[in-house]
């Protein structure tokens, strides 16, 4: 029976390179945290229409996987075939708003568990250019690398040879989000990085850059999350940072 793990991503930097529409082009370095994760299951079962179980905070044409799944039956009928006869059931295990990944980790993983039961034969990048339309974050799932440099809108994704980091997490029970962190970035907080910064970031192993990194340094999301959410400020600790749009602080142990 197919069954995967959905892991949970952090990001050890993330800072702003410049503006896309009104979207915000990044570098930041993606780590997967092989401690949390979802398992995705495809159990054989006859259903008349696409069934998804698991406990989701959204209704069913919200979800990322059910937006993975419209997406990849456009390129074959094998997969509406497949889903009449097997359901897909989710162990939520990622927190929802937490700068985890957990709806774009689902989605990418959905992905490849499809392109191999159905045996589609797309490659990585046939792959992404479906994930990117679901989220920025669902590239860097589809690679399955343990660390990565992300940078575009989450288009490019760079593999980073470094050892699997032991990452504990703290997620407070504050629903972070995403457009109203970038919102009151653009607004009061908008600065870029040049390209020279980038290009030393992204050689720098993930424990060096942390040991000598400041969380509001690390991520320029942070300040404004901060301001929108004032309740982050309380779980502030040394050697622990912000990821993504949070509501997580992470520590590399
Ligand atoms: C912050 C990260 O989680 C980093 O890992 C991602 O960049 C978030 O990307 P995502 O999950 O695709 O974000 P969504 O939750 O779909 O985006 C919500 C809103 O955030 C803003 N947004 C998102 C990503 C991005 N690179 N720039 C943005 O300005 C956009 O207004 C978007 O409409
Ligand atoms: N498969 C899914 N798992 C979790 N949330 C999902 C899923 N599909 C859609 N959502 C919805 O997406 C929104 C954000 O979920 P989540 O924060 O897990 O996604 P994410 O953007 O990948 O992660 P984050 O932005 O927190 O790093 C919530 O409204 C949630 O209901």
């Amino acid at each position: 029976m197919p069954i995967r793990k959905s892991y949970a991503k952090v990001n050890i930097f993330l800072k702003i390179v410049g503006k896309r529409d009104n979207y915000h082009e990044l570098a930041s370095r993606f780590v997967r945290v092989y401690s949390l994760y979802d398992i995705i299951e495809f159990k054989k079962e006859k259903c008349t229409k696409f069934t998804l179980e698991g406990n989701f905070s959204c209704d069913i044409k919200r979800n990322t996987v059910y937006k993975a799944y419209e997406l990849l039956k456009e390129y074959s009928s094998k997969v509406d075939e497949y889903f009449n006869n097997h359901k897909v059931i989710i162990e939520k295990n990622i927190p929802e708003f937490a700068g985890l990944g957990g709806g774009s980790s689902n989605a990418a993983t959905f992905i490849l568990m499809v392109n191999e039961e159905c045996n589609l034969k797309m490659s990585k990048e046939d792959l992404c250019k479906i994930a990117l339309k679901i989220g920025a974050d669902v590239p860097f799932f589809i690679y399955e690398y343990n660390s990565a440099n992300v940078s575009g809108i989450g288009e490019i994704v760079e593999k980073f040879e470094e050892e699997i980091l032991d990452i504990e997490l703290i997620t407070p029970n504050i629903k972070c989000d995403t457009g109203e962190i970038f919102k009151k970035f653009r607004d009061e907080f908008y600065t870029e990085i040049n390209q020279e910064k980038v290009f030393k970031l992204f050689k720098e192993k993930s424990k060096d850059f942390l040991s000598k990194s400041s969380i509001s340094v690390a991520n320029d999301l942070y300040k404004p999350a901060k301001i929108i959410y004032k309740d982050l400020k309380n779980y502030e600790k040394k050697q622990w940072f912000f990821s993504g749009t949070g509501s997580t602080f992470f520590k590399v142990k």
